[in-house]
C-alpha cells in the first residue's frame, strides 16, 4: 500500500446532458485524505464515481495506483445470508481471508452481528457492514460516499479510527460527508466552487 496515490488534474463531470462542476484538481498519496464537500446535486457522488473509475470525465485526468474500495448507498450484500456469509462472497473475491474479514467486522463492532441474516440489520448496521466491506477488501484507495449516515457517535469514533488506521498503513480516503466526521488533517473540497451552472431545479 505503500504506493498509493490518486491524482486528479482538471476534472470536469457532464450529467445527463449538464455540467455539473469543472477545474477539480487533487493529489493524494499514501496516507493522504480528503473530504469533499457542498450541497445536494452538486456533484459530490458523481467525483466518487469518477476516482472509481465507474464514470468517465468530461474532461480532465484521473490517475491512480492502487486498488479501489467504494461505499455508497448500495449496500451489495445477499439480504437472506448472514451477514458473514454475505461479506465472505465479496471476501473471497478480493482473495482475503476469513480471519482479514473477522478483523474487519471487529473494527465496525460487529462480531456480533455477525450470524445474523443482513436484512435484520439495522440503518446504522448496515452502513458499518459496507464500512466493514471496504476495510476487509485491502484496497489501498478508499471512496467513501457519506460514511457517517446513519451512525451513532460510537460508530463514528469507529469509523475515524478505522481510517486513521488505514491512512497509517499507506492508504488512501477521499469521502463525501455532509457531516464533520472525526478525521485529522485532510484536504478539504468544495465543488460549490467548481460547479459548472446553477442548478435549473
Ligand atoms: N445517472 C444519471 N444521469 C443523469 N444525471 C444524473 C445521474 N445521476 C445523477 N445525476 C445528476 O447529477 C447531479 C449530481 O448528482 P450527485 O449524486 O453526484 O450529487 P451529490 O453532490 O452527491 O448530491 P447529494 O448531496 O444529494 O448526495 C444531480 O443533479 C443528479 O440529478
Amino acid at each position: 500500500m505503500k504506493e498509493a496515490a490518486m491524482r486528479l488534474s482538471d476534472v470536469a463531470c457532464l450529467r445527463g446532458g449538464r455540467m455539473l462542476f469543472r477545474g477539480v484538481d487533487l493529489d493524494l498519496k499514501a496516507g493522504g485524505s480528503a473530504l469533499l464537500a457542498g450541497p445536494n446535486g452538486v456533484g459530490k457522488s458523481s467525483l466518487l464515481r469518477i476516482c472509481a473509475g465507474l464514470l468517465p470525465a468530461f474532461a480532465g485526468t484521473v490517475e491512480r495506483r492502487g486498488g479501489v474500495a467504494l461505499t455508497d448507498e448500495r449496500l451489495a450484500l445477499d439480504m437472506e445470508r448472514p451477514l458473514r456469509k454475505a461479506l465472505g462472497f465479496w471476501a473471497r473475491l478480493d482473495g482475503v481471508d476469513d480471519g482479514t474479514l473477522d478483523r474487519a467486522l471487529d473494527a465496525m463492532a460487529l462480531l456480533a452481528l455477525a450470524d445474523l441474516p443482513v436484512r435484520m440489520l439495522s440503518t446504522g448496521q448496515r452502513k458499518r457492514a459496507m464500512l466493514a466491506r471496504a476495510i476487509a477488501s485491502g484496497a489501498a484507495i478508499w471512496l467513501l460516499d457519506e460514511p457517517g449516515n446513519g451512525l451513532d457517535n460510537a460508530s463514528l469514533k469507529l469509523l475515524g479510527a478505522a481510517v486513521s488506521r488505514h491512512l497509517a498503513a499507506g492508504g488512501i480516503m477521499l469521502a463525501a460527508s455532509h457531516q464533520p466526521l472525526p478525521l485529522a488533517d485532510h484536504a478539504r473540497i468544495d465543488l460549490r466552487i467548481h460547479a459548472a451552472e446553477a442548478e435549473s431545479a
